[in-house]
């Protein structure tokens, strides 16, 4: 297996510099991540696989061969609590464990961009495009863990940088037969909604290829007592390498547990235990005694929260794989409004935009989720068509509202009456649950979707996460009624 690490900055790399007082970005990855300890745990999987083919050859011998569950004559699967990555060991889940996986060789991409607050798409797609490149450069045709018998090779490692929209060729290359994997470093500021966008981006071919991509950062810096940046690197290269991760697409792994993208959100600003996934009520996955312990699988599908009031729209869009980050650009002006007691909305706010250009994929008319699998027609929209909406407004609206996003009747007329022009997404501020319950409230979705503001497609969503989801799918052409000469004007029903 070939690990990639891809970085930008953050608090991980960053302590004070004593001559301005100030947080400066003044440590490597490989300051924080010694090489000595890849080496060890290279050494350390090396022995674990040992121990399994042992294992395995004992099996076979007392038994006369694996049976159905791959365990001596098909008996239930309860051993091997060493490399067991099942939790509770011998519980109803337990399969016979995979064989550790090998690291062989390693490298590192920095993309040397500013993440935390200074996030931008582009760097989003730069870090897709570089897993992309490595995913074609190592293209795995076998899942972690099936690599038996395999060469174990040297450790190899190397820094090269690639800026945002760097082109082929940016990484030292290393071949690893087993497959490949990624551990991306980042601010956590804003790590939620880089997960979650390159889940949306990447999730399925991930999966696809059974190759995880596991985000981290550090909620302390360096200099300061209890700094998690080291430990929250070490926890990420293990789950990067669990066999159990392998179909999960992104991951964020922070202080011990390991959480889905499509799930997780920085929920305390300080705090090590910051990231949290209170909607499917914790982490998918914890570092305990030094192992990883997966305690569910990825769901089904690999996509969504399982609720059939999508509109027909999953979250990760195959549509989305043919996005640049110039196609996004101009469609990035969305923003977010928390209504509340008294809620009001600026009229200013709501006032029709500049037209940005045709997204890519749109074909003209059709529904508001019928429309964009046809070829590439506006192409890419660059960096004029983001000049042209550059002092304008916004060209979509996420409302985060109470409960399941219930709004008052005035606001209920003003957003039906800009959903003519913008895309309005409606939202828990609850961060937590659906933007609507027809089975508790009935009656409260229809009483806005009727009214042309966007629901469906976004019914577990915080606000954060439908923003980046409305970005991605206006720039896809998903919503081809809010898009300049592709039946324009017409309000967004569902
Ligand atoms: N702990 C952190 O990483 C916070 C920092 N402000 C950032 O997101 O870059």
């Amino acid at each position: 297996m070939h690990l990639v690490f891809i970085s930008t900055g953050g608090t991980i790399f960053q302590k004070v510099d004593p001559s301005t007082g100030a947080m400066a970005c003044s440590l490597g990855l490989f300051d924080v991540l010694q090489p000595q300890w890849l080496q060890q745990l290279q050494a350390q999987q090396q022995q674990r696989r040992q121990a399994w083919q042992q294992r395995q050859q004992q099996q076979q011998q007392q038994g006369g061969g694996a049976g159905p569950t791959g365990l001596p004559g098909g008996q239930a699967a309860g051993g091997g609590p060493a490399e067991r990555q099942a939790w509770p060991p011998g519980g109803c889940a337990a399969r016979p464990a995979p064989p550790p996986v090998a690291l062989q060789s390693w490298s590192h991409v920095d993309l040397r961009a500013r993440s935390g607050a200074e996030l931008g798409f582009e760097t989003v797609f730069a870090a897709r495009d570089a897993v992309r490149q490595q995913l074609q450069l190592h293209r795995p045709d076998q899942a972690p863990g099936q690599e038996q018998g395999q060469d174990e090779g040297q450790a190899q490692g190397g820094t090269v940088a690639a800026g945002p929209g760097s082109g082929p060729g940016g990484v030292g290359v290393v071949k690893g037969r087993g497959g490949v994997c990624f551990v991306l470093v980042t601010g956590t500021d804003t790590l939620e909604e880089f997960a979650f966008s390159l889940d949306l981006l990447l999730g399925l071919e991930l999966a696809a290829a059974g190759c995880p991509l596991v985000v981290t950062g550090a909620m302390k810096p360096y200099d300061i007592e209890g700094y998690d940046g080291a430990a929250n690197l070490q926890q990420a290269v293990q789950v990067a390498l669990c066999p159990a991760a392998a179909r999960w697409g992104v991951l964020v792994c922070l202080n011990d547990c390991v959480q889905a993208a499509r799930w997780a959100a920085k929920a305390d600003s300080q705090l090590m235990g910051a990231f949290r996934s209170p909607q499917p009520g914790g982490a998918v996955a914890q570092v305990r005694e030094g192992r990883v312990r997966f305690y569910c699988g990825p769901p089904d599908d690999g996509d969504d929260d399982g609720d059939e009031d999508d509109g027909g729209l999953s979250v990760r869009d195959p549509r989305f794989a043919a996005l640049t980050a110039a196609d996004v650009a101009p469609w990035s002006r969305v923003g977010i409004w928390t209504t509340g007691v008294s809620g009001f909305i600026p009229q200013e706010l709501l006032r029709p935009p500049p037209p940005p250009p045709l997204p890519v994929n749109v074909t003209g008319g059709g529904g508001p989720e019928g429309a964009g699998a046809g070829p590439k027609a506006g192409g890419p929209g660059g960096a004029a068509a983001e000049a042209s909406c550059g002092g304008g407004g916004l060209v979509g609206l996420v409302v985060a509202a109470p409960g399941t996003g219930s709004l008052s009747a005035a606001l209920t007329e003003q957003l039906a009456a800009a959903a003519a022009h913008l895309p309005v997404v409606l939202v828990s501020r609850c961060g937590c649950g659906a933007n609507a319950d027809e089975h508790y409230y009935r009656g409260s979705g229809s009483k806005y979707s009727r009214r042309g503001l966007l629901l469906r497609g976004f019914p577990h969503c915080t606000p954060l996460q439908a923003r980046v989801l409305l970005v991605l799918r206006l720039a896809a052409g998903l919503y081809p009624q809010y898009c300049r000469g592709a039946g324009g004007g017409t309000a967004g029903g569902q």
